[in-house]
């Protein structure tokens, strides 16, 4: 069995909201990397007490603790480390390297470059992305059993009875429609997709030649989108399994859209030749972990995968996944049967490796703070923000 330690450390911004990071000095573990200010605390002592004792020690200042962000297991290969890291709400004196190691004051979103040990990966996530994942439920589940035609209609969408498919290419969803028809259709696309992103151009102008419109059942499925990016939703997995695939990809870069105008991140759930196209990341399926040898997309662009054991875990952080999801957590309906891993099974895969990982399974928002005590950057839900 290796050594445990606990380990408090602070995240202290100056009046810029620049965060200061210290360098290990030469000698310790992990020298050479950058860390959050903090250090191990004694027999006895509260994290709060741990942290405005370390932060008096290395720093000469003097400091009043705010908030907790999260608390990361880890597991280095001498010992289990519990990194516990709070809010700095302010501070007196000024900073200084009073045991000889280097200071730096980084702006947010540059964290990401600076070189820092295992534990400090989840953190840095804490820091800048969202916690909230939310997972699109099919929009055929919420298909209203004898919606009206006219009524479809005239809300600008077209028959579903009326519709040829000519699948062709990926976005081949069409429709061969009358002339006045379709000219009407084309005024509904451009309701749909507004003005197009260029990335979606290609798409769009096909949409238009064919005149491609959304049933009902897919407008109050973005709908119900644009309500979950009303309520603050930045994170999003498209995903849409029983979906017809020929209507599917139409159906996507609309939400693509939307999402854009919101300033949120998509990921698209497994097909990456969809996700390249429309601009988007790519969210693998378990299963997809396995058949995959390299990152299956550009370096700048997101790549996720979803996983339920310690060796799925290692091959997401292999391949370069930036999140990954984990569960399930709790009982659901949607998995009769399994009792779920619970927080204390999601925290034992946690410290196996680096990645932020989204817990599932049962969860909302008010298991945030939950969440976070365990290591995770946040919750992923596919029924809680979608009303
Ligand atoms: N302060 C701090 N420590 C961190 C961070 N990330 C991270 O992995 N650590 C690890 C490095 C160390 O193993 C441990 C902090 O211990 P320490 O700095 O007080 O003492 P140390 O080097 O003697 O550690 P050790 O050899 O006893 O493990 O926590 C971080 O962001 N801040």
């Amino acid at each position: 069995m290796s050594r445990s330690i606990d380990v408090v450390a602070g995240v202290i911004r100056d009046a810029r909201g620049r965060i200061l990071l210290a360098r290990r000095t030469e000698g310790r573990d992990l020298a050479g990397l950058w860390e959050f200010p903090g250090g191990k605390r004694e027999p006895g002592e509260s994290p709060e007490g741990a942290l405005v004792r370390e932060l008096r020690e290395e720093l000469g200042i003097e400091a009043e603790v705010g908030d907790h962000l999260i608390t990361v297991p880890q597991q280095y290969p001498d010992k289990r480390l519990t990194l516990d890291v709070r809010e700095v709400r302010t501070f007196s004196g000024t900073a200084r390297g009073r045991e000889g190691q280097a200071l730096v004051w980084v702006p947010p979103h540059k964290l990401p470059a600076y070189q820092m040990p295992p534990a400090d990966v989840p953190v840095v996530a804490a820091l800048g992305q969202p916690d909230r994942y939310l997972v699109t439920p099919e929009p055929t589940a919420m298909a209203t059993v004898g919606q009206s035609v006219a009524s479809a209609s005239a809300a600008g969408a077209v028959e579903e009875g009326s519709v040829a498919n000519r699948l062709s290419g990926p976005v081949g969803s069409a429709f061969d429609l009358g002339r006045s028809a379709a000219a009407s259709m084309r005024t509904a696309v451009d309701r749909v997709f507004g003005s197009l992103d260029p990335l979606l151009e290609p798409i769009g102008q096909r949409l238009r030649r064919d005149s491609v419109p959304l049933n009902p059942t897919e407008q109050r499925w973005l709908q119900a989108l644009d309500r979950a990016l009303a309520g603050g939703i930045r994170r999003i997995q498209l995903r849409a399994h029983g979906h017809d695939p020929a209507r599917w990809p139409v159906l996507a870069a609309a939400a693509v859209m939307r999402c854009r105008t919101a300033k949120a991140e998509v990921l698209l759930n497994g097909d990456a030749a969809l996700a390249a196209q429309l601009g988007v990341g790519l969210h693998l399926r378990a299963a997809q972990l396995s058949q995959l040898t390299q990152r299956p997309m550009a370096d700048e662009v997101l790549v996720a995968a979803s996983c339920h054991t310690a060796d799925e875990l290692r091959r997401a952080q292999d391949l370069g996944c930036d999140f990954a999801v984990v569960g399930t957590l709790l009982p659901t309906p949607s998995h009769p049967g399994e009792p779920g891993i619970g927080w204390d099974g999601f925290a034992r895969l946690r410290e196996t490796v680096s990645l932020p990982l989204y817990a599932i399974g049962g969860l909302d928002s008010a298991d945030l703070p939950e969440a976070r005590r365990h290591g995770a950057q946040g919750v992923a839900a596919i029924r809680a923000w979608w009303r």
